[in-house]
């Protein structure tokens, strides 16, 4: 795991522990053994410390959290490597993370190539680092950058790091030869001054003030989330105890958030979302599907949707054509899109050199006929599912023929878009979430026709574009929509019961929402989910009126489009759910209006209002989402439990701590959540997501739990 030479007179340590070197146990017990040997060895005058294959050790290897642990630990291999007397070289290149960040700090001097990355990433993963990494940092770095990078986790540009004191030298060519060649230069240099521990923490009579700030924008930033505000108060102590003092509170700290709910979810997570990486669907899988490559691409429809998968395709560097039916439209597009871009830019999203290439890859059209050679296009147009044919087909005789078709529909099953052309196998689903910049999700949605290559391309697609892509079979709603219909059905029957929609909000926003199911309806505009509802009525054969109730024998809530046809559209128009400041305002208040008309609409319907308790939100929001999550997997929708809540934490933000609601489920105990299930389905029996999943009382009954069910190492943490 740590393979040992010596080249003239620098002895070399070189993890191999492929894929990332993580720092197993025999990885740890590799580099204690060979700091003995290269510090016996006479010949030995100094020592370096570097990765084999494609990163220096990239952190503590994860899986091992679950165990009990085996020596040796991380702090006294590292503090062997300090008291050594001959100079010790850390030689960076990829990611040098977590515990590999702190080996190297452990070490008298960091080279790095220039396209390395260093960062504490622990917090991401519900941790801090605990290998003396709180305590080393600020002592290179100072207090606001240590606790800037270990509470946000980030990863640092080498040049970056090298200004803040991380990295002596930034290195070119052969990172080991550098690391030798950087070595033999501090060969009989006293090794004394260049001990961390022993230096003091530059601004440490301002830890109070730092400290403060950093407490309050965890809170707000990271609100719920335990992990960041252990990180403060152990970058705190490096300011206040001495170096010994603070490493054992590290680890008390450690031994706390290590072992909490949330730390278990989030590893989950991180397992989770490399699982979904390994898809599979009829004919082939992520192993066996080839890619098509994507050089150029186009974009249908210049409205919310298509103005945000082009920003997500330029900020890539992929050429995009915008094309429109409206040359007014294409206009705001543009300038919507020329204004994501500069934001993107000024947060530091992209470079401004990115930025300004955008310009050119960008072509704006009105002619269909400019698509003759692009490789994939990606409609975004009124969720309609003529139109959406009627464009496939123009699609199908204009682009060339090995062109992939992608629809971003929310809801129209892919098979009923495809018919249109003569290419099916090439048409797929690429379901972005708004807003489509931000959201990382990606989900991908092949049809019964979708050949494996064109469910690659979209992946890897996916990929480049920096989203998390999932991969799920064609149905009504696909994954995330289907399984988050019944959390806006039921949030829209609980306001018709009695409760408001800023209590219902309040109450999902303290569960770890960052916005209650009112706020995101008035976000994504009332019209876009009272259109569904129209399509879905359409293809019941069904005619809404201000006083349907049942839609096909099912309970059904008319409130929303009741406010969308009074205009009340969401932000866009300064009124939905809420009132906003202006039209397109972010201010969410209390309006009065809406609770009248809340009132009328209970009145008009015989409803008798009563009041709701939290509890009774959260179940009924969610455990009626479990359930349909459940019918998901059984019918093969999601293949595995990891699609569905890596849809719910990229697509809908749930809260990572929480892992995502499958595994959610699984913590609150599948007993419990499907006898409440079989509980709301007697006392709501119009709602079939209220029928309880097969699977998930045969996994209730028989008491199986949902880890045996997940693919993810995480899951069994
Ligand atoms: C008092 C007690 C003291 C305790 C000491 C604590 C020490 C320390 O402070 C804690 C840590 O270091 S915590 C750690 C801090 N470090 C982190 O949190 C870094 C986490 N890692 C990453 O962020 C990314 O993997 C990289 C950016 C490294 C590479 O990205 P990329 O190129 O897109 O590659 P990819 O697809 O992502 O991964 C490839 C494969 O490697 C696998 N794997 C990866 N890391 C692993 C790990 N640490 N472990 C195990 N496995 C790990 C991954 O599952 C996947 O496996 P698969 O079977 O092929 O699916
Ligand atoms: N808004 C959301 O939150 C959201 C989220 C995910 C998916 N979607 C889906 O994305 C799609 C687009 O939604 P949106 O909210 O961006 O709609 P939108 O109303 O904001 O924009 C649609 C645009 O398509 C243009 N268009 C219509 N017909 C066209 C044609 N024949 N050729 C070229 N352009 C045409 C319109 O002029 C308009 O600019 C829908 O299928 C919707 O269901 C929406």
């Amino acid at each position: 795991m740590v393979d040992y030479s010596v080249n003239s007179s620098v002895a070399l340590l070189l993890v191999n522990n492929p894929p990332v070197n993580a720092l197993s146990h025999a990885v740890r017990k590799g580099l204690a053994d060979g700091m003995l040997k290269a510090t016996k060895d006479t010949k030995v005058k100094a020592i370096v410390i570097a990765g084999k294959g494609r990163t220096f050790p990239a952190g503590a290897d994860i899986r091992e959290f679950s165990g009990p642990g085996k020596e040796p630990w991380l702090v006294p291999v590292g503090n062997g490597i300090e008291a050594s007397g001959k100079p010790v070289v850390a030689a960076i290149h990829g990611t040098c993370l977590g515990g590999g960040l702190e080996v190297a700090l452990f070490c008298h001097y960091r080279v790095a190539l220039k396209s390395a990355r260093v960062g504490f990433p622990e917090v991401a993963i519900g941790i801090l680092p605990g290998a003396a990494g709180t305590q080393r940092l600020p002592r290179v770095t100072g207090l606001p950058v240590a606790f800037d990078m270990i509470t946000s986790g980030r990863h640092v540009p080498a040049e970056q790091a090298k200004k803040y004191g991380i990295i002596d030298e930034i290195v070119t060519g052969d990172i080991v030869n550098a690391g030798i060649r950087y070595a033999m230069i501090m060969v009989g240099k006293s090794t004394i001054p260049r001990r961390l521990r022993a230096k003091p923490v530059p601004d440490a009579e301002n830890v109070q003030k730092y400290a403060d700030a950093a407490m309050a924008h965890v809170k707000r930033k990271y609100k719920g989330y335990e992990a960041p505000v252990y990180c403060v108060k152990a970058v705190r102590a490096s300011a206040e105890k001495p170096y010994d003092l603070g490493v054992e509170n590290e680890k008390t700290l450690f031994n706390v958030v290590g072992k909490s709910g949330q730390a278990r979810a989030q590893q989950y997570a991180f397992f989770a979302e490399r699982v979904v990486g390994k898809w599979e669907m009829p004919g082939g899988n992520s192993q066996t599907a080839k890619p098509i490559p994507v050089r150029s691409t186009a974009v249908i429809g210049a409205g919310t949707m298509g103005t945000g998968i082009a920003v997500c395709i330029l900020s890539a560097g992929l050429p995009c054509y915008l094309v429109e039916q409206n040359q007014k439209f294409l206009e705001n597009g543009l300038k919507t899109i020329k204004a994501l871009m500069e934001g993107s830019v000024k947060l530091g999203k992209i470079s401004p050199e990115v930025g300004q290439r955008a310009a050119s890859l960008l072509k704006p059209t009105m002619s269909y006929d400019d698509l003759t050679g692009v490789d994939l296009v990606i409609e975004a147009v009124y969720e309609n599912l003529e139109l959406k044919k009627e464009i496939f087909a123009k699609l199908d005789k204009v682009c060339k023929p090995s062109t992939i078709l992608c629809s971003n529909t929310s809801s129209i099953d892919i098979d009923r878009i495809a018919v249109a052309t003569k290419r099916p196998e090439k048409c797929v689903g690429v379901h972005f979430f708004a807003p489509a910049y931000h959201m990382k999700l990606l989900e991908n949605i092949y049809s019964t026709k979708t050949s494996p290559d064109t469910a690659a391309t979209v992946m890897k697609l996916g990929k480049t574009i920096g989203k998390v892509p999932i991969l799920v079979k064609s149905c009504q709603g696909f994954l995330a929509n289907r399984m988050n219909t019944p959390y806006g059905t039921e949030s829209g029957f609980l306001v018709e019961e009695g409760a408001l929609p800023w209590e219902v909000d309040q109450v999902m926003e303290d569960f770890g929402m960052p916005m209650g199911p009112f706020k995101v309806r008035d976000l994504s505009g009332l019209d876009v989910g009272s259109k569904i509802t129209a399509e879905i009525a359409k293809t019941l054969g069904v005619t809404l009126t201000d006083e349907t109730r049942f839609m096909a024998g099912n309970r059904y809530s008319h409130m929303n489009t009741v406010l969308a046809n009074m205009g009340r559209l969401g932000r866009k128009s300064g009124k939905g759910w809420y009132k906003y400041e202006k039209a397109g305002g972010k201010i969410a208040s209390i309006d009065d209006d809406v609770i009248t008309v809340l009132n009328n609409h209970c009145k008009k319907l015989g409803i008798e209002r009563r009041t709701i308790s939290s509890q009774e939100i959260i179940e009924r929001l969610m455990y009626s989402c479990i359930n349909e999550g459940f019918k998901i997997l059984e019918e093969g929708i999601a293949k595995r439990p990891e699609e569905i809540d890596i849809s719910w934490l990229y697509g809908f933000t749930f809260p990572k701590y929480l892992g995502g609601p499958m595994y959610y489920a699984n913590q609150v105990g599948l007993g419990r959540v499907y006898d409440r299930i079989c509980y709301y389905h007697e006392n709501f029996p119009f709602s079939k997501h209220w029928v309880p999943s097969q699977l998930l009382r045969r996994l209730s009954e028989q008491n199986i739990p949902m880890s045996q069910w997940m693919a993810s190492p995480g899951a069994r943490l």
